[in-house]
Formats: C-alpha cells, structure tokens, sequence
C-alpha cells in the first residue's frame, strides 16, 4: 500500500483557534464578555512550565484574557484548595485548569472535585464525567480525546457511525472519555489496556485506532487492518541512538505509515489539538455561564 495521507492536527488546531478567536470578537461586541482562563501551576517541571506558557500565549492571541498562577512546590492541598476556591467566586475566570501532575503531597481527586464543573474546562470533575457518560448536552469534554474527535469527524466528513474503534489505553484523562466520545458517534467501542489478550486481534479489526498508553513505538503498523485511520495521543521523549533525543508517539509510525489510510504525526498531530480544544472549552463554558447560544467552532 502506498504512504498514509498525513492528518495535519497543527494546521487543523490553527484554524480552530481562528474560529475560537472570531467568536470571541462576537461575544466581546454582542456582550460585552471577553472570557478569561486561569491555569495553575504547582512546582517548577520544565515540561509542564512550556505547556503552561504556551496556553497563556495563544488564550491572549485568541482574544481572551489569561491568569497565570505559579505556586511553589512545597504548596499545601489547602493553600491549593484555597486558590481553587478564589477562582470559582470570581466571575472573570470562565475556566480553571490546574496542570496535572501535582506534587506527592496532594490528593489530586480533592482539587478536581473542588474545581466548579461549569468552569471545568479540562473536563475532570465527576459531574463533567458522568454528563458525558450520560450523553448530557452540558458536559465539558476533556481536551485531548475532544481534539481526536474533531481530526475524526473532519477525516470522514462526520460518518463516524457503525465504524469498529480500538482505543488503546483506560486512562481517566483520554482513554475512558474517548470510548464515550466514540460511542456517542455510533462506533462499535473495544477498549484495550496492559492485560488485553491479543491487542494485534483487537487492531486487526479496527477502522479506527486511538493510542494513548504512554509506551514509545508501542503499535506496530503490522498489527492494523489496511486502510485503518491511526490517532496517535502518544508525546514520549526518547534518545537518539546518534545522541541527543526526539519525540515519538505510541505508534511505530514508519511501520503504521505503510498500512494505514492515514495516520496523526507526533509532534504537530494530537498535541496543538489540546490546546485549541482548551479554548474552545473555555468560549464554551463562558457562553453557559453567561445564558449566550454557544457560538459554531
Ligand atoms: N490539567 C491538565 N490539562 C492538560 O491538558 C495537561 C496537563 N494538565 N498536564 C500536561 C498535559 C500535556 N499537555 C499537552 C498539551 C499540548 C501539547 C502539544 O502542543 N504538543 C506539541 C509539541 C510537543 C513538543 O514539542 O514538546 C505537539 O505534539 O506537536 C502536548 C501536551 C496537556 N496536558
């Protein structure tokens, strides 16, 4: 078969951060509402202080407003809680992200659950789970598996229905919110995970693979059914036998290239989805607590 056509998520996560800013502008000039963000972030990891600092960047290139918060890695739950708590009362902040992971002495449960769900635009709280579990018009969508959706919908022109999906990984973050998103599309949903049987069985009837477990070059292209289209949630940082390091997802895609319709690169696939899915939730969420239509993105 010849090379997979390329799912472009950056140039994808570009034009929905055009949308995002455009319906900004409507709601600052119908409204008089210009949403805010405040993304916190506890401790001091490189990789988490780029992300944290690319969000700022593109919530103010959109339009909206960004407040940043930087505590110190010794910070206590309550010191958390108490941050968490000023950010739900005040009516500039339509969203809170509080970057995960947190250090060892907070129960990370604790903070997601004291997050206001209607300002919970990375879609962790237990509300905003069990809405999308029930397919209820409210929830908010957690960023990542909301990013793969919309590749998805715009790969097969929004005929998702009574296609076989494999997600590979049962994480909170993607893979259980991604089986929802997929089911709610009418696919036929396997989740696989660590103990599945035979994972290459489970792939070799999937229309569509999600893989998100975390394992470097984990997805063999030998093991895709021809013609499969591949989302690659995977961003794993591994060395490089000439030194030095590069970033490869969860799927060999050299090998995955040469079976598949198409298939996400890693970076510039799932990663600048994130992000973009991150400002539409807050427009989202800033349209609902504000009793505005939600505004096309
Ligand atoms: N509460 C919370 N919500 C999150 O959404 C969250 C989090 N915590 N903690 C950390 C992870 C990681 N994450 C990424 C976002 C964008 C890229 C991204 O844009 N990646 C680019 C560049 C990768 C690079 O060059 O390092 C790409 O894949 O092309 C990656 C990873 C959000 N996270």
């Amino acid at each position: 078969m010849t090379d997979a056509a390329i799912i472009d998520g950056k140039a994808f996560a570009a034009g929905l951060r055009d949308r995002v800013a455009t319906a900004v502008a409507g709601l600052k000039r119908d409204h008089g509402l210009t949403p805010g963000l405040a993304v916190v972030l506890v401790g001091e990891d490189p990789a988490s202080q780029v992300y944290v600092r690319n969000k700022g960047k593109q919530t103010l290139e959109a339009g909206m407003e960004s407040y940043e918060f930087k505590l110190p890695d010794t910070t206590s739950q309550e010191d958390l809680l108490a941050k968490v708590h000023e950010l739900n009362a005040d009516p500039k902040v339509n969203g809170i992200l509080v970057q995960l992971p947190l250090p060892k002495q907070i129960d990370e449960q604790a903070v997601l659950a004291a997050i206001d769900p209607n300002k919970d635009v990375d879609g962790f709280h237990v509300v905003n789970v069990g809405r999308l579990n029930t397919g209820s018009a409210d929830a908010l969508v957690p960023c990542t598996p909301l990013g793969c959706l919309l590749l998805l919908r715009d790969y097969f022109g929004g005929a998702l229905s009574g296609k076989k999906a494999v997600v590979v990984g049962r994480s909170n973050i993607v893979g259980k919110p991604m089986f929802n998103l997929l089911l709610q599309e009418s696919c036929t949903v396997t989740v696989a995970h660590s103990r599945t049987a035979d994972l290459p069985a489970e792939l070799g009837q999937a229309d569509i693979v999600v893989a998100a477990v975390g394992r470097p070059e984990m997805v063999k292209g030998e093991w895709l059914k021809p013609g499969a289209v591949v989302i690659d949630v995977g961003i794993n940082r591994i060395e490089k036998p000439e030194g030095g390091t590069r970033l490869v997802g969860d799927v060999d895609f050299a090998g995955a290239s040469k079976v598949a319709a198409a298939i996400t690169p890693v970076p510039g696939g799932v990663g600048p989805m994130t992000i973009a899915c991150l400002l539409r939730n807050t427009v989202t969420a800033a349209c609902r607590q504000n009793g505005i239509d939600e505004p096309s993105m």
